[in-house]
């Protein structure tokens, strides 16, 4: 895609690859970033209409102070003191209150800013493959939404803000200066460059300082979090001293861009204070020689010298926003490069959207599919097909890496085929809006997916605006109601990822209420009894079947407990589908089946033939 900020060309990321640093001019990340401040750009104006009162009290405060000098001061007269008095106090009173309104604006307005680019960040991150979570580093990904998102803010409102008061008030006091003495003034502004110029020189340095600092702050935000993780695996292990070490690899990188950073910022101030030493020194001697020549009074020159006293710290506050932009495009870029990374999938163009009643039948078909996920030299998936209607059971079993799990990832169209098609309800998949055809399938994974909440909350997110009944009965039918009641808190118990609080075959059996709930019409099953001991799969057996009744339900397994009773049985090899047809016809096949059967045997007796068929057989 041609990048139009710096006329160069640069590839759109895809989510195949690790995210990678490109680097992004202060003018592409205002461009990118700019139109989320739509909705607020009244109040923007508003806040500049505040600074710009704000300067103008300070300015007709110090003209007053000039007429006090002169007046009062040096002649000594108290009558003409009171009323520039009077006036001066209003003046300080009135800009009080105006600059507190804009910098309460401006605090509200950043706010929202960070609210609503975190929101749109965050939207994006979910609509990325699964892959793309995989090849990038979690603390990393947590970093750019929380650190870089704040650089952004402070680049694009605060920044703005700064800018335009700082612009204000340099208009303001150099009008000032130039009308009270425009041929000192002028003399005085002949050092201004300088000030430019010691900028532009600390700019470049920084901003590769400012680069290395950010990614360093995303390592260690991620070194921390994998390590709290895998806590038991280090501890098993004895991977203390590992973790420490790689912690302090980590720290160290973000220590000597840290001190960089503060260096380079220290070195400009200095050399910015000596510059402004410079300037007085000159006014003062100016000053002198004006009066001695009798073309100035004290006050006059006591005002001068506080409009050029007062326009350093808003020169040195362009300085430094300067620096804090170029600081901030290290985060712009972070953030870029998460936005430009394109989602595997889309929606379909509403031209193309294949009408389909809100519940599906079910009928559920793949039509000579083959994929490969990108960046893989090999295709998961090749030229494969199959069908299964409401109320069989399909089980798809192979050895390890057959590309089982990669049909569930593709009936959800977590990524499209490279070739063929998948259908539900004879409509191809990228025909349906995703929300409808996800609507329509319930995947129960490998591991079961908590949310950090109440029990009840994480049964009854399987549909929208569910009851406490609705809860209820789905436990009951899962055979969960009776271990959720008997939890310190019963339904209301706050349960979290990763939770030790509940057994497996516990967590299976609330993703099965879960599942209940959600009622869709095609099921898929990823390994249901992985880590389950014989126990505990006996115990989701029952509820299984009932959650399978009327479905078109896609058992994806090693345990061939499951294919026994299949309708049909599908056999994956590298990708390929070898063998197709009933337990039985397999069996006699003596082939790859048979093979993976013989080698694992059903071992839980009674369970063999049970499976989940939902009880009322074939
Ligand atoms: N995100 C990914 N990126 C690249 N290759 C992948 C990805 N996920 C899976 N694969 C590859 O695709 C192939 C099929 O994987 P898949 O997970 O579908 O196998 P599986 O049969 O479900 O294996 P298992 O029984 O071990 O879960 C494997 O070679 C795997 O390495």
């Amino acid at each position: 895609m041609p990048d139009k900020g710096e006329g160069r060309v640069h590839r759109v990321p895809t989510a195949d690859a690790p995210i990678r640093t490109r680097r992004v001019s202060v003018k592409e990340a205002w461009r990118r970033f700019w139109p989320l401040t739509k909705g607020d750009r009244r109040w923007l104006i508003l806040i500049f209409v505040c600074a710009i009162v704000a300067a103008l009290a300070e300015t007709v405060a110090i003209l007053l102070f000039a007429e006090l000098t002169d007046n009062a001061l040096q002649k000594g007269s108290v009558s003409a003191f009171w009323t520039p008095a009077g006036q001066w106090l209003a003046v300080a009173v009135a800009g009080a209150v105006v600059g507190y309104l804009g910098s309460s604006l401006a605090a509200w307005t950043a706010e929202r800013f960070v609210m609503r680019l975190r929101a749109r960040v965050f939207a994006h991150l979910q609509t990325l493959p699964p892959h793309f979570f995989q090849r990038n580093r979690r603390g990393d990904l947590v970093e750019r939404m929380t650190g870089d998102v704040d650089a952004i803010e402070q680049l694009v409102v605060s920044g703005l803000v700064q800018a335009a008061t700082a612009l204000f008030g340099v208009l303001f006091y150099a009008a000032a200066a130039l009308w009270l003495r425009w041929d000192m003034a002028l003399a005085t502004f002949v050092l201004a460059p300088l000030f430019l110029i010691t900028t532009r020189r600390f700019t470049g340095r920084l901003k590769e300082v400012s680069r290395r600092e950010r990614a360093a702050d995303g390592a260690i935000t991620s070194v921390v979090e994998e390590g709290l993780v895998n806590v038991v695996l280090t501890q098993a292990y004895n991977r203390q001293h590992d973790e420490e070490e790689r912690l302090r690899r980590e720290a160290s990188s973000q220590l000597r861009a840290s001190v960089s950073s503060a260096r380079i910022n220290e070195f400009y101030e200095q050399i910015v204070e000596v510059l402004e030493t410079l300037c007085v020194l000159t006014i003062i001697g100016l000053g002198v020689w004006e009066i001695a020549a009798g073309r100035m009074s004290l006050g006059e020159l006591l005002a001068f010298a506080a409009f050029i006293g007062y326009l350093y710290p808003p020169i040195r506050s362009l300085g430094q926003l300067g620096l804090m932009a170029t600081e901030a495009t290290a985060g712009a870029a972070r953030l870029l490069e998460i936005l430009d990374v394109r989602p595997a999938v889309t929606d379909p163009d509403p031209s193309a959207v294949a009408t389909a009643p809100h519940r599906a039948a079910g009928e559920v078909e793949a039509r000579r599919v083959t994929f490969r996920y990108p960046g893989s030299p090999d295709a998961a998936l090749r030229d494969f097909s199959f069908t299964a209607g409401p109320g069989e059971i399909l089980v798809v079993t192979g050895p390890s890496g057959a590309g089982k799990s990669t049909l569930a990832a593709l009936l959800l169209r977590f990524y499209d085929p490279d070739a063929g098609s998948i259908h539900l309800d004879g409509i191809p998949v990228n025909r349906l809006p995703l929300v409808h055809l996800r609507r329509n399938i319930t995947l129960l994974p490998q591991e079961t997916l908590v949310l950090h909440d109440t029990v009840e909350e994480n049964i009854a997110c399987g549909r929208d605006h569910a009851t406490h009944s609705d809860v209820v009965q789905a436990a009951q039918a899962a055979d969960a109601d009776e271990f959720i009641a008997a939890l310190p808190d019963g339904y209301q118990t706050v349960i979290a990822p990763g939770t030790a609080r509940l057994s497996g075959g516990q967590l299976q059996r609330i993703a099965i209420a879960r599942a209940m709930l959600r009622d869709a019409p095609v099921l898929i099953l990823d390994e249901p009894t992985t880590g389950l001991d014989a126990l505990a799969t006996q115990r989701i057996i029952a509820p299984l079947r009932r959650l399978a009744e009327g479905r078109t339900t896609i058992v994806i397994t090693h345990d061939l407990d499951f294919a026994a009773d299949a309708d049909h049985i599908l056999v994956l090899d590298q990708g390929r589908l070898v063998e197709s047809g009933t337990h039985p016809q397999l069996l006699d096949q003596h082939g790859l089946y048979a093979t993976l059967f013989h080698a694992h045997p059903p071992s839980r007796n009674g369970t063999s033939h049970a499976a989940v068929r939902p009880s009322g057989g074939r």
